[in-house]
Order: structure tokens, then C-alpha cells, then sequence
């Protein structure tokens, strides 16, 4: 188990993790969330103690990563796959890290095995592909079997097969009782294997729910409105007790239907803009959590004025 308590990283004056509150659980694929330059990497550093925190803890088994006297064989990670050494080969890389940490040389091929490494574990990492350097990554994370997993974008550079394998993977490991933490910063990849979204944002945490949670936000629709007085169309929906919460420059409107809006705008002399049926999506629902939230957006320059 991994507990993050008012976790912070500043980089001079840029704050890249903002007090992260968190425990990640056995048993589970947490899927860690949210748009480039969000604190993703930062905050899975900090949890192997790559990059010190400025501020707070972080907690590996009861104790700190550093202290822990065989880390391999607690938390197994991917961080970088370009960090690999291209003049060695796969097994040349395998091997010696299950020497440096006095692991069972017999894990050697067995992550070969199920990583699908073992045609190529003769060839330099220099010929591989981003995606079978991420294989190599994986075997790397679960060589000395640990109790948790941590894989920053694992996807990257994965075809479909390979997406489809590693979530296979992930599930395996989290239903042998592992604690699994994959980050991404797109919903799509993580929405058919994890159990739990955490999800930040400038690094903030923006939400924590379990997957189901979030599959039932998504399902939840709701009628946009826009009207020219949002005031007193909020006062006369809220009258017919329907749920009423501001959104972009109008309204979510739940427990009334279209028709029902659009007869009370009429009855109280209201004009509508907007009267829209909205069925979010998953993409949808974590757009709108980390709305605003992005560090990169490009500013609606188009590429024919960026290359006048
Ligand atoms: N070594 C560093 N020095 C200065 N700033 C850094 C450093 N590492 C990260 N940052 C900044 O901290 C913020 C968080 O970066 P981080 O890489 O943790 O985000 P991320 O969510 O993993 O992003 P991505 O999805 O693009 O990989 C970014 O603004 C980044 O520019």
C-alpha cells in the first residue's frame, strides 16, 4: 500500500504537485489521470524517490521508498523507456538488474515469456520499436515481483494487440492481489481496465472515484439550456424541483424533460438560445473535471496563421 500525504513538488516558482492526498490500494488498477504537464511523472517519482518533495510524504509499505531494504521486490516501475540501455540487449538488461538485485535468474526468461520478449532478447534495445521497448519496461517493473506496480503511459507506442495485452496483464496482477497504478492522459485507455480514476489537474487533485462512479456520471444526461435571464430560469426550474448546476454559459438541467423546459421558458415569458439533450460521454465527463486545467492548450491559432 502507498500513501501520498500533502504530497508537493515545486520547480522554482511552478508548483508540478499541489498537497496530493492519496492511498493506492492492493487488489486494484488506479488509473492516474490528467492532461499533459498535470504532475503525473513528477508525483510517480516522488513515489521512488527519483525527485525529492518539496513538501509531504510518501509512504511505501510503512516506510520510506529509500528505506525499504529490497525495493525491486516492492515496487516495480516504468518511468521512462528511453532511460534503457541501447547497446544492451534485452536479456543482457534483464539479467543484470536481477543480479544487482540477488533476484531468482529464472525471472530472466519468464518476463521474456510473458512480456513476448523472447524472439528479440538477443537483439540491442536500439532496434526496438517504442512499443517493444515498453514491453521491456514491463518485464523491468515485475522482475522481482513486487506488490506494486507503477507504469507512467505504458500505452504509449503500444498497437492494438498490445493494448489489449496489457490490460489483460494489469487485471491479472491486480486480481493476484497487486496494487497496480498506470498513468495516462487519455481516458480512452484506461476506461476498459481500471477499477479506481484519480485524476489531477496543475497538480491538484480533481476527482477519486471508482470506475463505476464514473461510468455512472457519464450515463447521467441532462438537458443543456441557455436562456437571456438564467436567473429567473433557474428560479422557475428549481420551483418544478429539478436540479439545476451552471455549465459553460447556461445550464444543466436534470429530472425535466425538453418539453417541460421549453413550455415553462414560454409560460414565463423566457427566451431560449439553447435547449439541448446531452448524453456525456466518458472523454466528456473527464473533459469537463479538468476543464481549464491543462497546462498546455494550444490558444486557437490556426496552423495556416502560425506558418504566415
Ligand atoms: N525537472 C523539471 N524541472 C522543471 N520543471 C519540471 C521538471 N519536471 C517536470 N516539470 C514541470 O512540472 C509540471 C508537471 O510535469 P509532469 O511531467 O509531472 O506532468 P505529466 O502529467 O506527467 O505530463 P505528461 O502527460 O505530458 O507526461 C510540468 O509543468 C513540467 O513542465
Amino acid at each position: 500500500m502507498i500513501k501520498l500525504a500533502n504530497l508537493t513538488k515545486k520547480y522554482g516558482t511552478k508548483t508540478a504537485v499541489d498537497h496530493l492526498n492519496l492511498v493506492l490500494t492492493p487488489g486494484t488498477v488506479t488509473g492516474f489521470l490528467g492532461p499533459n504537464g498535470s504532475g503525473k511523472s513528477t508525483t510517480m517519482k516522488m513515489i521512488i524517490s527519483l525527485v525529492r518533495p518539496t513538501l509531504g510524504d510518501v509512504v511505501v509499505d510503512g516506510k520510506s521508498y529509500s528505506d525499504l531494504p529490497e525495493p525491486t521486490k516492492r515496487v516495480g516501475t516504468l518511468i521512462d523507456p528511453s532511460a534503457l540501455d541501447n547497446n544492451l540487449t534485452a536479456k543482457q538488461h534483464l539479467s543484470i538488474i536481477a543480479t544487482a538485485a540477488n533476484l531468482n535468474p529464472r525471472r530472466v526468461d519468464e518476463m521474456l515469456q510473458i512480456t513476448g520478449l523472447e524472439n528479440v532478447q538477443n537483439k540491442k534495445v536500439k532496434s526496438y520499436s517504442l512499443g517493444m521497448k515498453q514491453r521491456l519496461g514491463v518485464a523491468t517493473a515485475l522482475l522481482g515481483n513486487p506488490g506494486t506496480i507503477i507504469l507512467d503511459e505504458p500505452f504509449n507506442g503500444m498497437d492494438v494487440d498490445g493494448i489489449k495485452w496489457l490490460r489483460g496483464l494489469f487485471k491479472q496482477l491486480a486480481e493476484s492481489g497487486k496494487c497496480v497504478v498506470v498513468s495516462s492522459h487519455l481516458m480512452s485507455e484506461i476506461q476498459a481496465v481500471a477499477d479506481r480514476v484519480v485524476i489531477i489537474g496543475q497538480g491538484k487533485l480533481l476527482a477519486d472515484m471508482t470506475m463505476d462512479e464514473m461510468n455512472r456520471r457519464s450515463l447521467s444526461s441532462y438537458i443543456y439550456v441557455e436562456a437571456d435571464d438564467l436567473d429567473k430560469i433557474t428560479s422557475v426550474l428549481l420551483d418544478k424541483q429539478a436540479s439545476v448546476q451552471p455549465s459553460k454559459t447556461g445550464l444543466e438541467v436534470r429530472n425535466l424533460d425538453a418539453k417541460e423546459i421549453g413550455r415553462l421558458a414560454l409560460d414565463n415569458q423566457i427566451i431560449l438560445h439553447e435547449l439541448t439533450k446531452v448524453n456525456p460521454s466518458l472523454e466528456d465527463v473527464f473533459t469537463e473535471i479538468t476543464d481549464g486545467k491543462a497546462d498546455y492548450v494550444a490558444k486557437g491559432v490556426t496552423m495556416h496563421e502560425a506558418l504566415d
